[in-house]
């Protein structure tokens, strides 16, 4: 049954993982809908693979075998509709940890150059403090 694109059944992925036993077989396939029950018995590659991959998306087992043009002309009569892309569980999408941003801190930075200008002051100082005292003694 070959229905035109614009009036296709649409399934939900829920719908179709209910068709999913040898008496009621049906899989996606580059999101179309095919009922393969009545094809389980004449599918040269068995009828298992179909079973194993039955209720679910098996567009990459289909592709991954490398069907002729002839098998994917026969595909045609197990057509039933399309797939509902929205009820497809939306992929996990991957977002970085968020990392502070390099703000080093300024004011001890200023601090610390303080700090070096003025500890060599300071001995400068008492070297001379105690030059001045001990000469005057
Ligand atoms: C409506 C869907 C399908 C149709 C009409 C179909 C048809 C065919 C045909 C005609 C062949 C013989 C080889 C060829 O002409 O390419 C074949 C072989 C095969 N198919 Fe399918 N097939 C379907 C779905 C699937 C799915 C979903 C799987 C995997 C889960 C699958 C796995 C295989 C395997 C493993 C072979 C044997 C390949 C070999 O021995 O070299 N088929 N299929």
């Amino acid at each position: 049954m070959a229905a035109a694109d614009t009036d296709a059944k649409l399934y939900t992925l829920q719908e179709v993982s209910e068709h999913n036993n040898s008496k009621d077989c049906w899989l996606i396939i580059g999101g179309k809908v095919y009922d393969v029950t009545r094809f389980l018995e004449d599918h040269p590659g068995g009828d298992e693979v179909l079973l194993s991959a039955t209720g679910k998306d098996a567009t990459d087992d289909f592709e991954d075998v490398g069907h002729s043009t002839s098998a994917r002309g026969m595909m045609e009569e197990y057509y039933v509709g399309k797939v509902d892309p929205s009820s497809f569980p939306s992929k996990p999408t991957y977002t970085p940890a968020k990392q502070a941003a390099y703000n080093p801190d300024k004011s001890s930075d200023f601090f610390m150059k303080l700090l070096q200008f003025l500890v060599p002051l300071g001995i400068l100082a008492l070297a001379v403090a105690v030059r001045y005292f001990t000469k005057s003694n």
